[in-house]
């Protein structure tokens, strides 16, 4: 079973669009937890075009009466702002990602080169400094799991872009395999295994059956789409379903 942390990214896309504060974060924030999410997951992009800074806080606010159990994860390039972001709010738990600034999404993982390796060290030691775990967002290759054990870090969350757009097309097999591939040598490393971008009602069935031990999908994008339909809560109830196989 995974734990689903629901990404509130395009609930904010949504209110930015108006000055009205509709839809409202923190009501949709209240329905994804009173639906059985595990968690809320939130990207400060530095332009501020979904979640804004301001929006942290009132989300950690309203979480705190619910920890422990509920998680609160702060995704982000770990540049000045985003880490005064996580010392000000300190969440459970803060997945590092190598955004560009103005990166359409996030559509790559770590590499641990030397150089990256000089940006997440000091991020790394300040979340788990503050009892944070601090997670990196890496491409789906075997290969970086030894980078990322000896970064600090306590775990990973694999991009699961590729595999969505794979799936889509139907040649999803090999890039599943890569993924269990990783999964399995992250978790023989002793670290945190989640997963996240483009995972919908569709593709979790054969990613969980591939990676049985995941510990957290973030979901956010698909199914903000699927509660257009079928409603949020009914929406929320469902992928917290499907990741319990
Ligand atoms: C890291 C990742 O895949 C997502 O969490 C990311 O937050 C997506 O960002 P957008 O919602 O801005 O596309
Ligand atoms: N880390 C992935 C996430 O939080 C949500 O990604 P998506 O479901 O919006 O693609």
């Amino acid at each position: 079973m995974a734990h689903l942390s629901v990404n509130l990214n395009k609930i904010a896309l949504l209110r930015n669009s108006r000055h009205t504060g509709v839809p409202d974060l923190r009501r949709f924030a209240h329905l994804a937890l009173e639906a059985g999410a595990h968690g809320l997951t939130v990207h400060p992009r530095p332009d501020e075009r979904h979640i804004r800074g301001s929006d942290v806080p009132m989300l950690a606010d309203l979480m705190r009466p619910l920890r422990p159990g509920i998680e609160f994860n702060i995704e982000g390039y770990p540049d000045a702002r985003l880490m005064h972001i996580v010392r000000a709010n300190r969440p459970e738990q803060v997945t590092l990602v190598p955004d560009a600034p103005g990166a359409f999404t996030s559509d790559e993982g770590w590499k641990l080169t030397p150089a990256q390796v000089q940006v997440t060290g000091p991020a790394i030691q300040a979340i788990k400094a503050q009892g944070g775990r601090a997670i990196l967002f890496i491409d789906a290759d075997p290969a970086v799991i030894d980078r990322v054990r000896t970064s600090g870090a306590d775990g990973v969350e694999i991009y699961t872009g590729p595999y969505a757009e794979a799936f889509r097309a139907g040649t999803h097999q090999p890039v599943l395999e890569r993924i269990a591939a990783t999964a399995a040598r992250a978790r023989e490393a002793g670290l945190v295994v989640n997963a996240g971008h483009d995972l919908n009602l569709h593709n979790i069935p054969p990613l969980m059956a591939a990676v049985p031990f995941l510990a957290e999908a973030s979901i956010g994008h698909e199914l903000t789409a699927d509660a257009l339909e079928n409603g949020f809560t009914a929406t929320v109830a469902a992928y917290v379903k499907a990741l319990q196989v």
